[in-house]
């Protein structure tokens, strides 16, 4: 037998994802034996704080990295849509998930189905906050924080009317019967990675195991996602999103470029060869920055 530990934050939600990799592994390697080690990460103990102020998406993967560099675990398994763009060479993402719903839901208070006007939509997420205002102008927004129970939890017991999650982590969790309003991904573009695991190992480890898990239609959307918000990522809590569909030799990918000057937003879509997908990424925020910045 031989042992293979993977690395994972210790909320319910992490716990479940890294689950999902252990028992795709298990599932074909019957010499193997998964092990999960849980960890608590800045970003998951400094809770009162927004994100952007404490330093940005890096703070959920900062101690697992560090966990992998002393071979402590030998894969780290995160929400690509946490991972910070740039990666360190040292620790490559080895494997992308096939992906799951990559919408964006609406939950409203247990009871209710709707916003009233000026009801308090909670989410600390600019992305979310400035495409719900389009769709629900009459709303106030509050940032909210926590993980997906946390959140719920407040939902119910504070002034709040409603809050938006990821239908991945719901999905992943049993609990997408919590979504009252589900944006299709025009209506709410997500964020790059948005459903999609990456699992992550040591450089030139990448190995036996990579096959049962690895989703080439999730590397090529991660790609030309992760190349738009590269080009035109302006810091950490920067609005901007991105959404790749690939259907068959194409790869058609969706845009959201945000202007801060006036706070306007534009969506829009470029076709091409998956071969092509990084270029893609990079070509659309490149004549989107020139059209409207
Ligand atoms: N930032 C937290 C986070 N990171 C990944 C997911 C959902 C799962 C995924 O996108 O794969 C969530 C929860 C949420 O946004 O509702």
């Amino acid at each position: 037998m031989r042992t293979l530990r993977i690395g994972s934050r210790d909320s319910k939600l992490a716990v479940r994802q890294a689950n999902i990799v252990k028992t795709a592994i298990e599932a074909v390697h019957h010499d193997t034996k998964v092990e999960i080690i849980t960890m608590k990460t800045t970003g998951d103990i400094i809770l009162n704080q927004s994100l952007d102020k404490i330093g940005g998406k890096g703070l959920f993967v900062k101690e697992l990295d560090q966990a992998l560099m002393e071979k402590r675990i030998d894969l780290s398994v995160h929400s690509l849509k946490d991972m910070p763009m740039d990666i360190s060479e040292e620790l490559p993402i080895l494997a992308f998930t096939k992906r799951e719903d990559p919408r964006d839901a609406l939950i409203f208070k247990p009871g209710k189905n709707g916003i009233s006007e000026g009801g308090v939509v909670g989410t600390s997420s600019r992305r979310r906050m400035i495409q719900l205002r389009r769709l629900y102008p009459k709303c106030v927004f509050k940032g909210i924080r926590g993980n997906v129970e946390t959140r719920l939890k407040k939902l119910r017991e504070q002034n709040f009317e409603g809050t938006v999650l990821a239908m991945a982590g719901l999905a992943r969790l049993h609990m997408t019967e919590v979504a009252g309003r589900v944006f299709s991904t025009e209506e709410v573009v997500p964020a790059a990675g948005q459903g999609i695991l990456a699992v992550q190992g040591r450089k030139g480890e990448d190995g036996f195991w990579k096959e049962c898990i690895h989703c080439p239609e999730s590397e090529i959307a991660a790609l030309g996602e992760r190349a738009f918000i590269r080009v035109l990522d302006g810091g950490c809590s920067s609005p901007i999103a991105a959404y790749g569909k690939v259907l068959g030799n194409e790869l058609k990918l969706t845009g959201l470029y945000f202007r801060e000057s006036d706070e306007s937003f534009y969506i829009e879509h470029k076709v091409g060869s998956i071969e092509k997908a990084q270029q893609m990424g990079e070509q659309l925020a490149k004549e989107m920055q020139k059209k409207y910045e």
